[in-house]
């Protein structure tokens, strides 16, 4: 955190304050003195390929990957150029209770065994439990996996919310996510305490229970009310073929606690109609259709996302967004306003880089700086009407029910809305409709958090990042590579579309928001790109030692100088970003070999599939990141921080293939050193710094004895495409 931050702004009644960061003035030098080096650079290599001193493919893959390098280097540094840091001053909020805004909460899920259903609970439950009026907040759970269990335990959490949501509210509780609180205070010492915590076990157990055996038979329902409802899933319902169900769980017209003093927030289920035959967009159609149920019902002009393992951390948290949303001065231009993600249980070190520095922190405050961040896909609230136009241009929805201005003031429980709800949550209800492409969530990308809050800021919208110091909301990171590596595969894959549509941020974003928030979308829209730079800089310079042959300048040339000033420039620039935003040196180390890692699997299988999928060779979809560890062993060698690789995948084969090339070219290159002296010192360099990197494959290859360590058949396949591959340096090198 930087010093400036603490400085009191303003009369005193300024909800918020923006401050530039200080370290922006000798950035803005460094990028001028780096150009120049990269300029430089790439005249080194036409002139090489002009005067054809070194062979021409040698040459033209060098000079593509600096390209790439360069590319990427220009993005990150459009974000460097500005980045603010704000804060807001929730307890100077001074509307009354009643004139708060009407709040509504979707929380998405699909799938009730890689998301168990108590997760759910616990998120919906801490978000109902904001300090915030509660007849003012809806939640809404959309559930594409289309579970009878998920509801079962969602009726449950109605039940328990009576009970938690009094005690939350007069005992000023912190952690109003149940699982949270009673873990981290497991021996209540009141009564009060000590009888919920009984009533939330119980609750847990039964839910677990009926998870476990797959079905909610008659016994469990304890809700008379709702007996009727599970008849809905009959034998011929499957999760991609029902038709739309739609239950209000809670109703704040009427649901108080039993004491009658607390009144209850809205909670209504909603899984829209599936059939095979129709497009469902994954998550996006799912927010989509939440847009439109809630329209009808409450129509709140302020809406937060949520996963559904993103719980609330900090009731105080609506308010703080309010300091934004509400501010007369910004808010007619004002889109959302988005929290960072932020992850419970990653390890001290966080081997696999689930924290995401530079994707949620480093390039948001940089966009920030700019034009406002990208929509994170959670824990951000939205201004209903951004999902409508431009600001200047209200685009109206096909019926007048949806409109974004109106009043929603009939009971929800009216049957003419309720049937209307289930229309709107129909399959075939957007066709012919503007819903996907110039109202609501965006279609066209599989990210499509980023692709829609990046087309939001097209039409004019701003946003702002709003990160205090203690998070607003948590959620779950995968813990084996395995998980790490496929979800980011998904994203990049995602990210390439959203870069190669015809919404490009490198056209038609720097046309409508500007050089460098395009370029700075640009960075993550080609992010797949950067296997192009790691496989030959991870590959080509290793054979070359390996043939005895000279691929890049040596010591006794000037041009030497030139790439370790460009190397070390980056990396240090890089660590300096981490480290000023409160990042440890460790986990940088271990952010910068993940990046290594992800370009040989991520982005180099995420741009296979990508041109598969381009082909029509192959579909791909989404696959959600498991939120289950319950294995035991697993869950222990993350937190001793031990990589897990375990099952057999085609993604781990090229990293493996690079750490065996990496290790022999760096053990022949010592041995050459003594033979044909500091010729190669720079290839020996990167290898070396490979070898450091590729520490952990070693282990997980030969060392390591555990279920966790890389499968054999891996290694093996890794081993014969290796000797390929040194058949293929030869022919070009020699
Ligand atoms: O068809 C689908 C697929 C997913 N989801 C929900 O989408 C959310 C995110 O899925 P998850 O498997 O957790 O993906 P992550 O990669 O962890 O999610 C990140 O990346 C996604 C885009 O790929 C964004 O939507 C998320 O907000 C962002 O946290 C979950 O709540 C799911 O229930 C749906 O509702 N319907
Ligand atoms: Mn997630």
């Amino acid at each position: 955190m930087e010093p400036h931050q603490k400085h009191v702004v303003g009369d005193g009644t300024t909800l918020h304050a923006c401050h530039p960061c200080r370290r922006t003035t000798f950035y803005r030098i460094y990028a001028v003195v780096h150009t120049c080096g990269i300029v430089a650079l790439m005249y080194h290599h036409a002139h090489s390929l002009l005067t054809r001193r070194s062979s021409t493919l040698i040459t033209s893959l060098l000079l593509l990957s600096d390209i790439i390098l360069a590319f990427m280097w220009a993005t990150t540094t459009s974000l460097r150029l500005n980045p603010v840091h704000r804060s807001e001053y929730p307890e100077r909020y001074s509307a009354k209770p009643e004139d708060f805004p009407k709040l509504d909460v979707f929380i998405c899920t699909a799938d009730p065994y890689k998301e168990p259903p108590m997760i759910v609970v616990n998120t919906a439950l801490s978000v109902m439990a904001y300090d915030y009026p509660a007849d003012k907040i809806s939640v809404y759970v959309s559930d594409d996996g289309g579970s009878s269990l998920t509801m079962f335990a969602l009726m449950e959490a109605a039940k328990f919310s009576k009970h938690w949501l009094p005690f939350c509210k007069k005992n000023n509780v912190q952690d109003r996510s149940p699982e949270i609180y009673f873990s981290k205070y497991s021996h209540p010492k009141d009564d009060d305490a000590l009888n919920l915590k009984m009533m939330y076990e119980e609750m847990k157990s039964r839910v677990e229970h009926v998870v476990d055996s797959g079905k909610v038979k008659p016994e469990f329902i304890t809700c008379d009310q709702f007996r009727g409802v599970f008849d809905l899933w009959t034998n011929k319902f499957t999760r991609h073929d029902h038709p739309t169900i739609i239950q209000v769980l809670q109703n704040s017209e009427v649901d108080m606690d039993d004491t009658k003093k607390y009144i209850m927030p809205n909670l209504i289920y909603v899984s829209r109609e599936k059939s095979k035959g129709s497009q469902h967009h994954f998550k996006a159609g799912a927010l989509n259709t939440l847009l439109r149920v809630s329209a009808l019902m409450t129509n709140s002009p302020v809406i937060l996302t949520i996963d559904c393992d993103m719980y609330s951390n900090d009731p105080t948290t609506p308010v703080r967004a309010l300091c934004y949303l509400t501010d007369p001065k910004i808010k007619s231009g004002l889109g959302y306003v988005q929290f960072p993600q932020k992850f419970q249980g990653l390890n001290k070190n966080d081997i696999y880089a689930c924290e995401y520095k530079r994707l949620f922190d480093l390039n948001m405050i940089g966009l920030d700086g700019l034009k406002g961040p990208g929509y994170l896909g959670t824990g951000c609230f939205f201004n209903r009407r951004v999902f409508y136009g431009s600001p200047s241009n209200l685009i109206l929805p096909e019926i007048d029910e949806l409109q974004p201005n109106r009043i929603a003031d009939k009971p929800i429980k009216t049957q003419d809305i309720l049937d209307l709800a289930h229309d709107v949550a129909g399959c075939n209800y957007e066709c012919n409709t503007n819903w996907g492409s110039k109202i609501g969530f965006r279609y066209g990308s599989l990210v499509e958090d980023y692709y829609t809050g990046y087309r939001l800021q097209c039409e004019g919208w701003r946003s702002v990042f709003c990160s205090p110091q203690k998070p607003a909301f948590y959620g779950d990171a995968p813990n084996s590579l395995i998980d790490v590596v496929s979800q980011q595969k998904r994203w990049a894959i995602g990210l390439l579309e959203m870069g190669l549509s015809r919404y490009s941020p490198l056209t038609y974003g720097v046309k409508s928001i500007g050089l460098l928030v395009g370029l700075g979308y640009g960075h993550n829209a080609f992010w797949t790109f950067w296997f192009i730079p790691i496989s030959v800089y991870g590959f080509l310079p290793q054979l070359a030692i390996i043939y005895g042959v000279s691929v890049l300048p040596n010591i006794y040339d000037l041009w030497f100088w030139l790439y370790i000033f460009l190397f070390f420039g980056a990396y240090a620039q890089d660590l300096l970003d981490f480290v000023l935003e409160g990042g440890s040196y460790r986990r940088w180390w271990n952010d910068q070999r993940m990046w290594l890692i992800r370009g040989f699997s991520t982005f180099f299988f995420g741009f296979i599939d990508f041109t598969l999928k381009t082909l029509n060779l192959s579909t791909h979809g989404f696959t959600l990141t498991s939120k289950v560890s319950d294995d035991e062993e697993q869950s222990k060698r993350y937190g001793q921080e031990i990589f897990d690789f375990g099952s057999s995948s085609h993604m781990f084969l090229p990293m493996t293939m690079a750490a065996i090339v990496n290790f022999l070219a760096f053990v022949w290159g010592i041995y050459g050193l003594f033979f044909w002296g500091d010729r190669l010192i720079l290839e020996l360099m990167l290898a070396c710094f490979a070898v450091v990197n590729c520490y952990p494959i070693y282990e997980a290859m030969v060392l390591r004895k555990d279920h966790g360590k890389l499968p054999k058949n891996v290694s093996f396949l890794a081993g014969i495409l290796t000797f390929v591959l040194f058949v293929l340096g030869y022919v070009f090198l020699k």
